[in-house]
C-alpha cells in the first residue's frame, strides 16, 4: 500500500466488454470539481482488466492517480467479488468520497459496497458540490416522488458514497500530457469464489442506438395527440440524423416504447440538439434534460413550463409547425444550420 495515496476523492471506473466506458470520464468531471475544491487528489479504481491506454486515458481526462485492483474478476461483472475486493482496497486507502456511474453495475456494485463499509450511500444523485463550511459531501436527488430536491450529506461515517446519473455532466476536455500515478493492487479475496455465474450477455436491441448517445433529439408528448404522429418524429429525426425520445406520457400512452422515455423515471440525455413538439416540461422530465446543449420547444400554451429551459420557443400546434419543419427540411435535403 502506498501511504502517500491515502484519503481524498475516489471514481469508479465503468468497464464494458474489457474497455473503459466514457461514463468513468463524466464521473471524473464530477470528481474534478470536488477534489479540486477540497485541495485533495483525485483517483479512479479500475476493477477488470482493460488495456493500458485505457488507464492512460484515465488521467487525461481529469485522474491524478489511477488503482488498479487486480484479481477481482474477469469483467467486473463478478459483482459480489468486486465489491469485497474494493471493501479492502477503501479499508487501506480511506477516501473521503467514493463515487459510481448510476448504472446497473455501479449500483450493483455500491449497494454490497457501502454495506460492507457500514457507511451511507445515496444513489441516483443528479448534482454534487461541497459545503464549504464543512468540507462534507452534498448529494443533490429528486425525492418524494420527484417533486422536491433533496441535498443530503453523511456527517458521520466515511467514505462519503452516492452513485451519479449517467449524462448528468460533460467530461472535461482530454489533456494527453496530464501526469497522473498508475497504482496496482491486489484484490484480497482469500480464495473466495464468485456466487454468481454469467451465463450470458443480452444486448438490449429495442432501439437501435441508445437515446442517450444521440447527438439530436426530437422529442414527443401528449400533445402530440395520438401514436400515429409519432412517425412524423421520426420523419424529421431521420432528416436530422436523430432519434426520437418521449415524455411519460407518451409512453404510458403506448406511443413510444419506454427505452424512449426522458426524465426521472427514464433516461438522461444530453444532445447537441433537443428539439421537442407537445411537451409541457414537467419537473420530472427537465429532470432527464437539462444539460441539452440546445433546447427548441414547439407547444401551442405560451405559459409552458418547457419555455423556461428553452433557447427558442415556437407557441404553435404541432399539426401545423412539425409537418411544415419536415417539408423545409426536405426541401434543403435534410440539414439545419448547427444541427
Ligand atoms: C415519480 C415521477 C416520475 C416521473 N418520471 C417522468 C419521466 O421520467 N419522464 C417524463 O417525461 N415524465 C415523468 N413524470 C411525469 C411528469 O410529471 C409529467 O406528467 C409528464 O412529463 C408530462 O408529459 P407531457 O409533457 O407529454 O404531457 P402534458 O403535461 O400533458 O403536456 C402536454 C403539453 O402539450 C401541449 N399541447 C397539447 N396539444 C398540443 C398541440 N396540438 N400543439 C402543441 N402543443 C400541444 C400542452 O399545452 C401541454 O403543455 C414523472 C412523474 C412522477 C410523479
Amino acid at each position: 500500500m502506498k501511504a502517500d495515496l491515502k484519503k481524498g476523492v475516489w471514481t469508479l471506473a465503468e468497464i464494458r466488454h474489457g474497455r473503459i466506458h466514457e461514463t468513468s470520464h463524466e464521473l471524473l468531471a464530477w470528481g474534478r470539481s470536488l477534489a479540486d475544491k477540497l485541495g485533495v487528489r483525485l483517483a479512479s479504481v479500475v476493477t477488470a482488466p482493460v488495456p493500458q491506454e485505457d488507464l492512460r486515458e484515465l488521467v487525461a481526462f481529469g485522474a491524478d492517480v489511477v488503482f488498479v485492483l487486480d484479481g477481482a474478476g474477469k469483467e467486473g461483472l463478478e459483482t459480489d467479488l468486486v465489491s469485497q475486493g474494493l471493501a479492502g482496497l477503501t479499508r487501506d486507502y480511506e477516501p473521503d468520497v467514493f463515487i459510481a456511474s448510476a448504472t446497473t453495475a455501479g449500483r450493483t456494485i455500491f449497494s454490497i459496497l457501502y454495506a460492507e463499509l457500514e457507511t451511507g450511500l445515496t444513489a441516483d444523485c443528479t448534482g454534487l458540490d461541497i459545503d464549504e463550511a464543512t468540507g462534507m459531501l452534498l448529494q443533490t436527488r429528486p425525492a418524494i416522488g420527484g417533486n422536491v430536491m433533496a441535498t443530503i450529506k453523511t456527517p458521520l461515517r466515511r467514505p462519503q458514497m452516492c452513485t451519479v446519473r449517467p449524462r448528468s455532466k460533460k467530461p472535461l476536455g482530454r489533456d494527453g500530457v496530464r501526469q497522473g500515478e498508475i497504482v496496482r493492487e491486489s484484490a484480497r479475496l482469500e480464495g473466495k469464489a464468485s456466487r454468481l455465474q454469467i451465463l450470458k450477455t443480452i444486448a438490449d436491441e429495442s432501439q437501435e442506438r441508445p437515446i442517450t448517445e444521440a447527438d439530436v433529439l426530437v422529442v414527443g408528448g401528449r400533445g402530440m395527440g395520438q401514436a400515429k404522429n409519432f412517425q412524423l418524429l421520426e420523419r424529421l429525426a431521420h432528416l436530422l440524423g436523430g432519434q426520437v425520445g418521449a415524455t411519460r406520457q407518451a409512453v404510458d400512452m403506448g406511443w413510444a416504447p419506454y427505452a424512449a422515455q426522458i426524465g426521472l423515471s427514464g433516461k438522461t440525455v444530453s444532445p447537441r440538439l433537443y428539439l421537442s413538439f407537445g411537451v409541457s416540461g414537467a419537473i420530472q422530465h427537465i429532470a432527464g434534460m437539462s444539460t441539452a446543449e440546445r433546447v427548441i420547444a414547439v407547444n401551442r400554451d405560451s405559459e409552458a413550463p418547457i419555455f423556461s429551459v428553452a433557447d427558442l420557443g415556437i407557441v404553435g400546434d404541432v399539426g401545423e409547425v412539425l409537418p411544415a419543419l419536415i417539408a423545409e427540411l426536405e426541401k434543403r435535403g435534410g440539414h439545419i444550420d448547427g444541427a
